[in-house]
């Protein structure tokens, strides 16, 4: 996801996501702590009821203001149950606008430490620490958040105290996800954190008063969580000159909203990397009052919006549905489609001619890369595609003169013949419904539990996960019927030239 841009003046920025494959098991909530965290007033003040949490955000403008940040005067703060809180225009203003630019001190970010020699005590440690995550960030939030009188407090008060993500669902919560890419990269990540904060309380076991990263708090995997989840659900990438990357939180920014069609974008301009104000939200449109300024965070599917930051999008286009390539699968779902039959081989053990373009598609071999999506424009992955029609081949001399391009897209109606693309449409959508009956329950059921339930609730949340997954398998399973409805219609089988 992240984008090449050292040589454009002024560079789009995107959100930066959780560290991928990290991952979990239920954090455990707060126990005891040699020192108790700051939270003691952190949490009250997450607490705040809506009025304040909008005052505070007020607040949190003025104190860009006091630190040379530019916020347009027609910039609201909002509430609402579903998207916490959020910015919203205040007055009427033009496309392609400045509202909001911050001075290059405000961004929060784990500074390049260059000179390990010359470092204090307790940044020594948080360095090391920061050497075994994939995102240090959270490790400098944790510290800044420990220290009294951190330069960052106005901006880390604003913080939620707790995040929808996965992490923090109980286990069995985790379970009724019904979907297994998810569900085992959760877990990965909860184990990541218990683990991890192991190692930093090992690492800090005898370190004393200003010399302890954390100020001699004890850290625990449910204060890392957070510490994460903050980091993964409002962090951007930004870029300095030579193009490398960095891991930013940026003050009021990040009360931006996401949406696919959003009002606003993010412009870091390169040029001024070492200047004031670096860092601007610029209007995409012409905003009306009342106006959401939101930003997209990104070609971003339900798992990521849902794992990093604990929302998913209803007919979310870059959604898909995540799969093992699986010889025993596509069996299965070659006999749910009527199409298996006594002497038929295994999709799990290709004939050795097979193998060679198995291989080509990285779907065979040590370094396979088994991973295969339904959904999309195309309605299935074009590695999927060519490996049963591939499969489903019968003689050698079939796939002498195809292409591997050809055979991953629907660009030739029938590259092996009318009878192979028949049988691999109708595999296809047995699988969709393979998959679809894996989840327990069904769409109706999920509609039943959405009318009812609260849409802030987690329950509501998890049902949408899997409502929107079902719904994807439906379309594709209605794509496919289609595709098959259209060779029908064919009564020559193109040659291939
Ligand atoms: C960068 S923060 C935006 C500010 C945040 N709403 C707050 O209360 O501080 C990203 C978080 O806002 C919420 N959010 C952003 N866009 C959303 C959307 N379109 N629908 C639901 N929640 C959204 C999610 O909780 C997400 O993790």
């Amino acid at each position: 996801m992240a984008m090449a841009m050292a040589s454009v003046e002024k560079s789009a920025l995107l959100k930066l996501g959780f560290f991928p494959g990290l991952a979990a098991r239920s954090p455990s909530p707060a126990t005891t702590s040699k020192r108790r965290w700051r939270s003691g007033s952190f949490f009250r003040q997450q607490q705040m009821h809506v009025q304040a949490k909008v005052g505070a955000g007020l607040d949190l403008r003025q104190w860009v203001q006091q630190q040379g940040g530019f916020v347009w005067d027609g910039v609201g703060v909002v509430q609402s149950s579903r998207e916490g809180v959020g910015l919203v225009a205040a007055k009427p203003l033009a496309a392609g606008t400045t509202i909001i630019a911050l001075p290059h001190h405000l961004p929060l970010s784990f500074p390049p430490l260059q000179q390990p020699h010359s470092l204090s005590t307790s940044d020594a440690l948080l360095l090391g620490l920061a050497q075994k995550v994939p995102v240090r960030l959270g490790l400098k939030l944790l510290a800044e958040r420990a220290k009294e009188g951190s330069f960052w407090w106005p901006y880390i008060r604003m913080l939620p105290q707790t995040f929808s993500i996965p992490i923090f669902f109980s286990g069995q919560q985790i379970n009724e996800l019904h979907y297994p890419p998810v569900v085992q990269q959760v877990k990965k990540r909860c184990r990541f954190l218990l683990q991890f904060s192991t190692e930093v309380n090992k690492a800090t076991e005898n370190v004393l008063g200003e010399n302890h990263p954390f100020q001699e708090q004890q850290v625990d995997a449910s204060s890392l969580g957070w510490a994460m989840a903050a980091v993964s659900s409002r962090a951007f990438r930004t870029y300095n000159l030579m193009g490398t990357d960095n891991a930013m939180m940026l003050p009021l920014i990040d009360l931006c909203n996401h949406s696919f069609q959003p009002t606003a974008r993010i412009l870091q301009d390169l040029t001024l990397a070492k200047t004031e104000k670096f860092i601007e939200v610029v209007t995409e449109e012409k905003l009306e009052v009342g106006t959401p300024i939101s930003l997209n965070y990104g070609a971003l599917s339900n798992d990521v919006l849902l794992m990093d930051y604990g929302f998913i999008v209803a007919q979310n286009l870059h959604d898909r549905v995540e799969l093992k390539f699986d010889g025993l699968l596509l069996d299965a779902a070659r006999f749910a489609a009527g199409l298996y039959q006594s002497n038929s081989v295994s999709f799990s053990s290709p004939a050795p001619w097979q193998l060679p373009i198995l291989a080509k598609l990285n779907l065979v071999g040590s370094n396979a890369s088994l991973q295969v999506m339904l959904g999309g424009p195309d309605h299935v992955d074009g590695r999927l595609l060519a490996a049963l029609r591939v499969l489903y081949a019968e003689d050698p001399a079939d796939l002498q003169n195809i292409d591997l391009i050809t055979l991953q897209t629907w660009k030739v109606a029938t590259p092996l013949g009318l009878d192979i693309e028949r049988k691999v449409l109708k595999t296809l959508s047995a699988l969709s419904a393979v998959v679809l009956n894996y989840f327990p329950t069904t769409i109706q059921d999920d509609k039943d539990v959405l009318v009812k339930e609260d849409s802030s609730s987690t329950k509501h949340l998890i049902t949408l996960f899997c409502h929107e997954k079902k719904r994807l398998l439906v379309n594709v399973m209605a794509g496919l019927k289609s595709r098959v409805s259209s060779l029908g219609k064919i009564d020559n089988v193109p040659q291939m030239g």
